[in-house]
Order: C-alpha cells, then sequence, then structure tokens
C-alpha cells in the first residue's frame, strides 16, 4: 500500500496531516520535528506523532467528524493509554475521507475485524482486589472503543467461573478474563463440563492481568505487556486464536482441567503459604521463597514420568527452530480425550522412567513464566504435545539461592541439580510419612496420587505471537559459572 495522505482541520482549527501507512499512522501538525513514537498528540503540538498500526483501535466518520482511537505510551517506560485525535476532513476531501478510513480500519486489524461479542469475567478477589478499577478505567474504554458489545459479569463466589463456563453460549467471539490464573483455571473446567465441550474450548480466552502472578498474560504478551492491562486489551481486539495443549489432571476418579502447571514441594508451599499476602502481588512469592529456604523441607514421593526427550541443548534448538517457523492457523475442535492413552513403555518412542529420590520440589507445566520472578519453564512451547516435569534435586541453602538468582531470565533451567524431561504423560504418589501440599494452577488440591496427561491443542488462546512472547537466550551457561559468578 503506497501512503494515503488525509488532510484534517482539528477542534481547535490548526489544519493537520495524517498519513497512513501500511505499519503506522502519522499525524503533522504544523511543520514537522524529529518522530517521536510514543508522543500523545496534544492540542498545538507541532511534533509527528507516530503510531503503530497495531494500536489504532478504531477509525470512525460521521457526518464531517473522523475520529482515531489508539493506545500510546506516554513515556517510554510507562503503560498503555488510551487516546482519541479527531477533525474535519475538507468540503473537497469528504469522499476520500470515507475511502481513507476504510484503508485504516484494514490496516488496523490486517483485513479482519474487531471481535463484535465479548463475554468479560471479572473477579473482584483476584490479586489485590483491583480487578474492578482496572476494568472499568483502564480496559472496558478500549474495548468500547472498538465498538464490542460487553457482557460483563463480576464472579461472586469461588466456582463461579466454572458455572458460568459450563453454560456459556457458543456465539461469544472471546472470552476475556479479568483475574489471574486461577479464574482461567475455573473456565477451563467449566467448558470440560459444557453439553458441546468441544466447542466451547474453541472460544478464545483472553487474560488481562488482574491477580498475582498473571503467569499466562506474561506468557502470551512478555515481560514488557504481560502485567499492563491495556496492552491485554489490545490483544483482545487484535489477537489471533492460538491452539494451545491442555493438561487432563485425574486424582481417584475425578477428573479435571489443568493449563499452566501442577507443583508439590517447596513451590507449593510457598503459593499457598503466602496466599494471605495476596496484597503484595507477585511479591510474595520471593518473600515466600526465602522462608522456606530457611525450613529447607524434602518432598517424597515416586515420580513415573513418559519421556519423550530429556537432553537440555536440544530441547533449546527445538524451541528457537520452533520460533523461527511459527505462524497462527485456524482452530478447529479437538478431542477432549487424550491422545496418549497407550500406557505401554516405550510407546512412540518414549519411555516411563521413574524418579523417587527425596526433592525439594516437582514442577510440571507450559508457558515459561508462573510469575514476572521465575521461568520456570523456558523452553516450553504452546502446542508442543509435551507438559515439561521438573525436579529439583536436594542441594545446600546457598546452592539453591545462587542458583535461583537469574530465576526470572531462566539461569536455573541449566543446573545439573534441575531435571527437566518433556514428556507426554506423568504419575505422581505422595509416599506415605509425607504430609505436603500440591498446588494446581496455583490452586490447592490433596497432597494424594494423581496423573497427567497432555491433551494436544485442546485451549484456545488470543495472542499476539504464534509462540510464547518471552524468548529464552540463555545459551548453555557451565555450572561452575553458575555457582561462582551468582
Ligand atoms: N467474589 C469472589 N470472592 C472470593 N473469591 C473469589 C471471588 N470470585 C472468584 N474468586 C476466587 O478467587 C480466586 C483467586 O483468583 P485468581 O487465581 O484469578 O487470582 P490470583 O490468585 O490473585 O492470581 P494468580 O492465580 O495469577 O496468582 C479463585 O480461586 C476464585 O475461585
Amino acid at each position: 500500500m503506497s501512503s494515503l495522505e488525509l488532510t484534517i482541520t482539528d477542534s481547535i482549527g490548526v489544519l493537520t496531516t495524517w498519513t497512513l501507512t501500511e505499519t503506522s499512522l502519522h499525524i503533522r501538525t504544523g511543520t514537522s520535528a524529529p518522530s517521536t513514537p510514543w508522543l500523545p498528540l496534544r492540542p498545538n503540538n507541532r511534533a509527528v506523532t507516530q503510531i503503530p498500526i497495531r494500536n489504532v483501535i478504531a477509525v470512525t466518520l460521521s457526518s464531517d467528524h473522523v475520529e482515531v482511537s489508539y493506545v500510546a505510551r506516554k513515556s517510554p517506560k510507562s503503560g498503555l493509554s488510551l487516546f482519541r485525535v479527531s477533525g474535519s476532513p475538507s468540503k473537497e476531501g469528504a469522499q476520500f475521507a470515507e475511502q481513507w478510513c476504510g484503508a485504516a480500519m484494514a490496516a488496523a486489524y490486517q483485513g479482519r475485524s474487531p471481535p463484535k461479542k465479548l463475554k468479560i469475567l471479572v473477579n473482584p478477589h483476584g490479586g489485590q482486589g483491583k480487578a474492578n478499577t482496572i476494568y472499568e478505567n483502564k480496559v472496558e474504554p478500549i474495548l468500547r472503543a472498538a465498538g464490542c458489545t460487553l457482557d460483563v459479569t463480576r464472579t461472586t463466589h469461588t466456582n463461579h467461573a466454572v458455572e458460568l463456563a459450563e453454560d456459556l453460549s457458543l456465539d461469544y467471539d472471546a472470552l476475556v478474563i479479568v483475574s489471574g490464573d486461577g479464574l482461567i483455571h475455573e473456565v477451563l473446567n467449566g467448558f470440560l463440563n459444557h453439553a458441546q465441550s468441544e466447542k466451547a474450548f474453541c472460544i478464545p480466552i483472553a487474560p488481562i492481568p488482574a491477580g498475582s502472578g498473571n503467569g499466562l498474560s506474561l506468557n502470551l504478551l512478555g515481560l514488557q505487556d504481560g502485567l499492563d492491562p491495556c496492552a491485554a486489551a489490545l490483544n483482545v481486539l487484535k489477537g489471533h486464536a492460538l491452539k494451545v495443549d491442555l493438561f487432563s489432571f485425574t486424582q481417584g476418579n475425578q477428573k479435571r482441567m489443568s493449563f499452566m502447571s501442577q507443583t508439590v514441594g517447596l513451590m507449593a508451599d510457598i503459593d499457598i503459604e503466602t496466599e494471605h499476602l495476596r496484597w503484595m502481588g507477585d511479591l510474595r512469592f520471593i518473600l515466600g521463597f526465602l522462608q522456606s529456604v530457611v525450613k529447607l523441607p524434602a518432598c517424597k514421593m515416586e515420580l513415573s514420568i513418559k519421556v519423550a526427550e530429556q537432553d537440555k541443548s536440544k530441547m533449546v534448538d527445538a524451541l528457537h527452530a520452533r520460533r523461527n517457523t511459527a505462524s497462527f492457523d485456524s482452530p478447529s475442535p479437538t478431542s477432549t480425550r487424550s491422545e496418549h492413552p497407550d500406557d505401554t513403555p516405550g510407546s512412540s518412542g518414549e519411555t516411563w522412567i521413574k524418579f523417587d529420590k527425596p526433592c525439594l520440589w516437582m514442577y510440571a507445566g507450559k508457558g515459561p513464566y508462573v510469575s514476572r520472578t521465575l521461568m520456570q519453564f523456558p523452553v516450553s512451547q504452546p502446542d508442543d504435545g509435551f507438559i515439561d516435569v521438573t525436579i529439583q534435586e536436594i542441594v545446600s541453602r546457598k546452592e539453591l539461592l545462587n542458583g535461583m538468582n537469574g530465576a526470572d531470565r531462566g539461569r536455573c533451567y541449566w543446573l545439573g541439580s534441575n531435571h527437566y524431561f518433556k514428556a507426554s504423560a506423568y504419575r505422581a504418589k505422595p509416599l506415605a510419612d509425607s504430609g505436603g501440599m500440591l498446588v494446581v494452577d496455583g490452586e490447592p488440591f490433596p497432597f494424594e496420587e494423581y496423573q497427567v496427561e497432555v491433551l494436544p491443542r485442546l485451549g484456545t488462546l488470543l495472542s499476539p505471537h504464534p509462540h510464547y512472547a518471552p524468548e529464552f537466550p540463555l545459551r548453555e551457561v557451565k555450572e561452575s559459572d553458575l555457582r561462582q559468578k551468582t
């Protein structure tokens, strides 16, 4: 597309030029000045405002009035906010203005339409208890500017989201969840019991970070945007459907869904024991970690893991290969039954291994970040058909603290005492004399025998990228370096 220029007189009578290119919208008032991509337009500002086209939310034309809504940063380090700029095209330009607005919307949404009908769940109890304010002040104005129809429910009790998801109408374009990871867990479990379960799992879920860990949002949007509700709202409008593997979690005769993690041992203790510090946001996990290191509790359990890969270098190579070739594809219903029913050891080149040494923790899951401070699964991929299973051997307090330095960049991946497997299934059995906790997607479960199987590509999320956003830039770090340079 060659650039399209529209001349507009703004509300205070200043002549401006709006130039549309394939990648951005430039708004020039008066003489040009150095381009400042993050600068919002202010009256009498003579600079050029350069808006990435992805940040444009709506372009409307009514009688002789053109309005552009977009998100931008007030400063390079701040989060995104909603801005509007408007004015009147010259009389001769009225017809061209219509053409220009159509082209701008087509560029802004890459030829697609913004979602029309959204179901929104707001959990007033999530994280620091600010979900309502976050939704009303930041998210709703952006979704309204894009012309979406919003059907909002505030959850009133635990499992309310399960009940809502069980009966969810299938005609929503997306389900927006203003909370943390716990509410997403509830929604997926509601879908499991939906009368048209497979279709329900095709409704794309978009998280808006208003919980404590917000792991899913961090994994979809990255560290800079993952905790920014406006960036997450932009993802609701612009994200593509990304198919992700989910997990079937079976305990006794109870089957549930898990999408993010299961953990036992020290990491589980932290999650539960810092519950009352929810007001601290994700800092509660660091505080909990330091408290737990003093106790250094050992966890005794028997693990059987159906391993497909355990070579750490090969897993990194596979991750980078996937990032280079990933693309979006159209979602199709996927069976809720496991594709790995065959428990025969060695089936499909996979081998069951046993691990029963006491350990500090076992953490299994999908998505690099479980919270901003912990990249627990750096080589995780959305739909490789595997769950990443990690086991931290018992090490000294000093070694543990050293090893966790750089945990936000996945540095402990390379620790020799951190066993890392790509698996299609695993079973965990707590040993009789051991008390302990089991946490699934951040929620407490009975510390009893359970098993997990991967359900390939069952879930659907909205994502700006066809892969997880966070990068794992660390190549192999020598064990000695891990010990010394911390
Ligand atoms: N109105 C409510 N009152 C009390 N609890 C609620 C209410 N609505 C939902 N819940 C419960 O709040 C819990 C916490 O929600 P969620 O996990 O989304 O936030 P979080 O724990 O702060 O974030 P994260 O899981 O990202 O750390 C969920 O288990 C959910 O069942």
